[in-house]
């Protein structure tokens, strides 16, 4: 049975054109005109593009005492609502601490589940030989090749610079890619006593103990870590200008060092928590917290420019219920928001039609740019013959205002709430079969949903560990002649 999806005009992160999209089972067989399949998928008068990847979520991760309400298919239903068609979900060891027991748990959880296509991350929170011993297996055997590394979460996930450069090193030599949350976690902790001892329980105080100075000084010691340690670096919701600088310099300097922003700090500002309303104010608790506007205009700027490559959402979802854990104690309010479903959405309104990207840029920041990165283009992020058919029929006409009340996640609210976007899916298709048509009441189709196993190994890690050997420290060798004898 082939569809084909006709009258479009096709946007790939280089050109755009028009042209049909021939689909055979799961993958796109021919790009042309006037071509002909047993169903006819209209795409007239709309964009033809790659489905969203979104690489940064956490979908029922157990988290600062409770655990995220965004169940793996809510989750993975609400981004084929919003044109997402593959994320990347973060594993956490559990107490056992184990990096293979903590994927098979992540898998009991998610395959039954999931409605589009998913990986992992491999989160390191500790370190030892074990550890270091499984994360072969991790990349090798499951198919992993990126590791997250919290420098914040003082006491819970947070590793110290030796851990972090251990990690790094071992990454190198896998071929595997190591991801930051960059704070200095042990700042942010006096912080948080400081304003705590001053009266400052609500979640304004979130926002004061995590300015934007602690984020920029981690990202400048994971450069210089993955530097030394010989591995491109991933800095995951990179939110100021401090740490969008510390990014911008490594790569004038020739490091593979990729950045990513979030929806929400592009289009969400600070003076959501001063809001007089707490649980307005604490649903947006998220770390980092959301910036002022400077910050949101070097993010921008960061992606037209090529220094910041991915925008993602750190999908991480609490009901106003768990975020009321934290009612007289902000550092106790579970960090997270939700974006999954809007993100395409809100950059599409927020960035191509206020002419901040273009159509090619909003495609490589959605979907091409971290199909790249993790190793898994042309098969991802593209709309390539012999490529996964996950395409989106993105229609610039559908403007819709953003309400609890019409989402797909699971959630009693939502961040965007009243905002109108201006383009959505027209359709949805995740490798061939439709997941998701506008006003045509689709439904969560769970256990369809493949894992996407990474190769190690990708290019830049390739290129950084040739550069790093041929530009390594070697000895002098010396005729004894000319050394002094000493006295
Ligand atoms: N970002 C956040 O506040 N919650 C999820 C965990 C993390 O990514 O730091
Ligand atoms: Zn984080
Ligand atoms: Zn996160």
């Amino acid at each position: 049975m082939s569809k084909v999806i006709k009258g479009g005009t096709i946007v790939t992160a280089d050109r755009s054109w028009k042209a049909d999209v021939l689909i055979e089972g799961e993958k796109i067989a021919e790009i042309g005109e006037n071509l002909k399949g047993d169903e006819t998928i209209d795409a007239e008068g709309a964009y033809v593009i790659p489905g969203g990847i979104d690489p940064h979520t956490h979908l029922e991760m157990p988290f600062m005492g409770t655990t995220a309400a965004e169940t793996f298919e809510s989750g993975t239903f609400a981004a084929a609502a919003g044109g997402t068609t593959m994320l990347v979900d973060f594993c956490l060891p559990g107490e056992d601490g184990s990096l293979l027991n903590a994927i098979d748990d992540w898998d009991r959880k998610s395959r039954d589940q999931i409605c589009t296509d998913i990986s992992y991350h491999m989160a390191i929170t500790g370190w030892n030989e074990s550890i270091f011993n499984e994360m072969e297996a991790v990349v090798k055997e499951r198919g992993i090749n990126t590791f997250k590394h919290f420098m914040a979460y003082k006491g819970a996930l947070m590793v110290e610079d030796d851990e972090m450069f251990a990690s790094f090193k071992r990454c190198a030599e896998l071929g595997a890619l190591p991801l930051v949350h960059a704070e200095n976690g042990d700042i942010v902790q006096e912080l948080q006593q400081k304003y705590l001892a001053e009266g400052i329980t609500g979640p304004e105080g979130h926002a004061y103990s995590r300015p934007p100075e602690v984020e920029g000084e981690a990202a400048n010691r994971a450069i210089m870590i993955a530097d030394a340690a010989g591995t491109p670096l991933y800095i995951v919701h990179v939110s100021c200008e401090q740490a969008h600088e510390a990014i911008r310099r490594a790569r004038q300097k020739g490091m593979r060092v990729y950045g990513e922003p979030l929806i929400q700090h592009l289009t969400l500002d600070e003076t959501e928590y001063f809001d007089k309303d707490w649980q307005y104010a604490a649903r947006r608790v998220m770390s980092p917290p959301f910036r002022s506007k400077d910050h949101q205009a070097s993010l921008w700027a960061g992606l037209s420019s090529g220094s910041l490559q991915v925008v993602a959402t750190d999908h991480a979802a609490f009901t106003d219920k768990q975020k009321q854990m934290g009612l007289d104690n902000f550092t106790t309010i579970p960090n997270g928001t939700g974006g999954l479903e809007e993100r395409m959405a809100m950059l599409w309104t927020k960035g191509v039609e206020t002419g901040r990207l273009t159509p090619e840029e909003f495609v490589a920041a959605t979907s091409s740019n971290i199909a790249k990165i993790l190793n898994i283009y042309p098969m991802k992020g593209g709309i390539n013959v012999g490529g996964d058919a996950d395409v989106v029929v993105w229609d610039p006409t559908i403007s819709r205002e953003i309400a609890v009340s019409t989402q797909k996640s699971i959630i009693d609210y939502n961040v965007f709430e009243g905002m109108t976007v201006t383009a959505q899916p027209r359709y949805t298709l995740s490798r061939g079969e439709v997941v998701w048509a506008y006003g045509q009441n689709s439904q969560p189709q769970p256990g369809r949903g493949k894992f996407v196993r990474r190769p190690a190994f990708a290019s830049a890690s390739q290129a950084v560990s040739k550069w790093k050997s041929l530009n390594t420290p070697r000895k002098i060798e010396r005729n004894p002649l000319n050394i002094p004898s000493g006295v």
